[in-house]
């Protein structure tokens, strides 16, 4: 590394910090999973995975997660959260099969003399025997100050004793958590530069919370002012409104922080946060930086133009560094531009008339508030190119569905047969059935034949993305032939009623 240059170690703790998470549990083997992703894909330095003493299930993931870590050479790199209770946090974790203690200390006088109803030097006691008792057992401590950022704003000299007191102890690291979420930018780094100036030596990681939504400015903060090391988590997730997020803060430092480095593969942060996703069961915003579903989809028209003339819309945030695509969004105000960048993704060409119609139906679609993704795409083209080759001598000019609780499905269909008006009321068993019987009772008073249908499909387009739209194939036989077609709505019955408005002017 080039000697300007400074390696930060990356500790995660979406295992401890993000599992508390209002709602959140992690199985033992999701735990695994996450675990070895974090230390094998993603490359942290460092995960904290469990608060000792939980319960049974922690002791399980933690036991399979060190039985794991020591097979590969790892064990020093997984962390758990322990207390100030003498040995027994200590045995638990030993137990569990793990080696390096996260233990948790008071950070301010308030928190001291409150909750735990002791004075500075009974609590310095208790921390320096629980240190000497884990270096006896093989266990390396690290020690957090819980509440550090309220005890700098209100109790300093207390910090300050504590940290004379921590440094000479056989301590790995000294952890600095805005536990309540609570400092500036501004005040995360005085704070910070005054510590690691006053102990040059020691190791000081920053460990930020989210609550006004700073969390990754102060963890900005926190490594210009000389922090060693960062505490993240995947999603941001964490007590109350989260941690600092990996994402973001890898991000931030890649782009903005030209001295820093760190071991974090950026490639692998979009896959992460989806697994986390997935095992958390908590939905990632979309438009949360670098990994939410929108942040890498330009919606306007005009965006997607100055993209194809010279990247105009581009910065350095590109989504393959994260594994990810730019997208252009169809809707109402995407524009040709945006269609045309879809297509050209899919590899379809149209002509300028048939583009102009895919544009106005996505347009339509876009006016009702509808999602089209471009998996829909192919559907709304076929549908169209199908409507071109259909002459309209039958027209469904209007219909009502009625469906209502212990009453039979009804409609009343308005229908134009070469240019001749009829009208019909009909029921059925659903709305489709009532809308078939009512053309039925107009084609048996015209003398004419419908088809009979032999099979309905229905399908969305792939992904299971879209709230666009549904495609309805119906098969129909008619003079001992087969034929299909299709109608595609963003409403099943409509899309069948489409379907079936084909068929009258194929027949
Ligand atoms: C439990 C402690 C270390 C914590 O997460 C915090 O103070 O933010």
């Amino acid at each position: 590394m080039p000697n300007n240059q400074r390696y930060i170690e990356i500790m995660d703790t979406t295992l401890r910090d993000g599992e508390q998470t209002s709602g959140v549990s992690f199985s033992a083997s999701e735990k695994l999973t996450i675990a070895q992703s974090l230390l094998t894909e993603v490359k942290v330095d460092r995960i904290e995975i469990a608060s000792a003493r939980v319960s049974e299930g922690e002791f399980d993931a933690v036991k399979k997660i060190t039985k794991w870590a020591k097979t590969n050479g790892m064990l020093n790199r997984v962390e758990v959260l322990t207390f100030v209770d003498g040995d027994v946090s200590i045995d638990w974790m030993i137990k569990a099969g793990a080696k390096v203690a996260n233990l948790l200390t008071k950070g301010s006088l308030n928190h001291l003399t409150h909750q735990l109803k002791k004075k500075p030097e009974q609590h310095f006691a208790e921390i320096a025997e629980v240190i000497n008792l884990a270096k006896k057992k093989g266990i390396e401590t690290n020690v957090y100050l819980e509440d550090w950022s309220n005890g700098m704003r209100h109790s300093k000299a207390y910090v300050f004793q504590y940290l004379d007191f921590i440094v000479k102890q056989p301590v790995k690291r000294v952890m600095l958590p805005d536990t309540l979420g609570i400092l500036t930018p501004v005040e995360v780094y005085d704070f910070i530069s005054e510590i690691v100036q006053r102990y040059p030596t020691t190791h000081f990681d920053f460990h930020g919370h989210n609550d006004y939504d700073l969390g990754t400015a102060n963890v900005m903060e926190a490594l210009r002012a000389g922090a060693h090391g960062l505490h993240l988590t995947v999603n941001g997730m964490g007590e109350r409104a989260g941690n600092a997020p990996l994402a973001s803060a890898i991000a931030v430092m890649n782009d903005f922080m030209p001295n820093i480095k760190s071991s974090v593969v950026e490639k692998s942060l979009y896959r992460i946060s989806r697994l986390v996703e997935t095992f958390s069961g908590i939905r990632i915003p979309a438009n949360k930086p670098v990994v939410g579903e929108n942040v890498f989809t330009q919606t306007a028209g005009i965006h997607a133009d100055g993209d194809k003339k010279n990247k105009l819309y581009f910065s350095d945030l590109m989504p393959e560094r994260f594994g990810r695509q730019r997208k252009y969004a169809l809707g109402k105000t995407s524009g040709k531009a945006n269609i045309e960048n879809n297509l050209a993704q899919l590899g379809i060409q149209l002509s300028d008339a048939d583009l102009k119609k895919v544009t106005q139906r996505i347009i339509e679609l876009g006016d009702k508030k509808e999602m089209v993704t471009q998996a829909d795409l192919p559907y709304i083209i076929s549908d169209i190119l199908d409507s071109n080759s259909i002459q309209d001598k039958v027209k469904v000019e209007n219909y009502v569905l009625t469906h209502s609780k212990e009453l039979r499905p009804s409609v009343t269909l308005r229908l134009a047969v070469n240019g001749e008006t009829f009208e019909e009321h009909a029921q059925g068993d659903g709305q489709y059935d009532a809308f078939m019987n009512a053309l039925k009772k107009i084609y048996k008073q015209k003398k004419m034949e419908l088809p009979q249908l032999t099979d309905y499909a229905v399908r969305i387009p792939p992904g299971g993305k879209s709230d666009a739209l549904c495609e309805t194939i119906i098969t129909w036989s008619y003079n001992n032939k087969e034929f299909k077609t299709r109608g595609l709505d963003s409403d099943q019955t409509v899309s069948a009623i489409k379907a079936t408005q084909k068929m009258l002017n194929i027949i």
